[in-house]
């Protein structure tokens, strides 16, 4: 099945623990942690997360927006986060990085944001549990889809599968009704949704709903990896 990871960026930051609890069903909790030095925003950091993790069972999908994730990455790891997602345009060392993240006990990912291409990363795919492909530029919200990064979904997708490999392929960056299908149809199996879920007044039935969208989408599809 596709995996859905509401993005907590579109909450209340006043009532995480609730907001947690209204997307129930979903997979993963998408937590966005920006530095305003890698992108010009600022959020949140290790103490929320770490608050998070007693407040919800639902695992913890980190995207790391900020500098240094070499030095930073692994504390979410250890904070609790079952995935880890550094970007490779900040990253000195991804090898070594995911690495250390794995063997704290966390799922190790990389993402790319839109002009980062994905061919040059090729031989680092095995060391990785998931890579994300950023669908807008990596800094906000409620951005619109960038539908030039479907040819870069599809062709992550057949690296993936040319290689023989389980990794994960995430989307994240205005996926909603309207283009959760597209992603799928590219190969995308793990899909973040911020606006799109908590805009709904149902924040749980959006994500139901995003769920069979995709599912859809891709039924039939054998290129496709199934979870
Ligand atoms: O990483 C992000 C922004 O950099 C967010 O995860 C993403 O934007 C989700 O929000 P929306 O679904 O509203 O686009
Ligand atoms: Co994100």
């Amino acid at each position: 099945m596709p995996q859905i990871s509401p993005s907590i960026l579109s909450a209340d930051f006043a009532r995480l623990g609730e907001e947690a609890e209204a997307v129930r069903g979903c997979d993963w909790l998408h937590v966005d942690v920006m530095d305003n030095h890698f992108v010009p925003n600022l959020t949140l950091g290790l103490p929320v997360v770490e608050s998070l993790r007693k407040a919800t069972d639902i695992p913890i999908d980190c995207h790391l927006m900020i500098e240094q994730p070499d030095r930073w990455a692994p504390q979410y790891a250890e904070a609790g986060a079952g995935s880890v997602t550094f970007h490779v345009e900040a990253a000195a060392a991804p090898v070594r990085l995911a690495r250390e993240i794995r063997s704290l006990g966390a799922r190790a990912s990389m993402a790319l944001k839109p002009a980062t291409p994905i061919e040059p990363y090729e031989d680092l795919l095995p060391e990785l549990d998931m890579l994300l492909v950023m669908t807008v530029e990596p800094g906000f919200g409620g951005q619109s889809f960038l539908d030039i990064m479907l040819p870069k979904i599809r062709r992550t997708r057949e690296l993936i599968n040319r290689h023989g490999l389980q990794l994960w392929l995430q989307v994240d960056g205005g996926v909603s009704v309207e283009t959760i299908e597209r992603c799928a149809e590219a190969g995308a199996d793990v899909f973040v949704a911020g606006s799109a879920v908590y805009g709904a007044d149902d924040p749980a039935a959006a994500v139901r709903g995003l769920r069979e969208l995709a599912a859809a989408a891709t039924e039939g599809s054998p290129w496709v990896h199934r979870h």
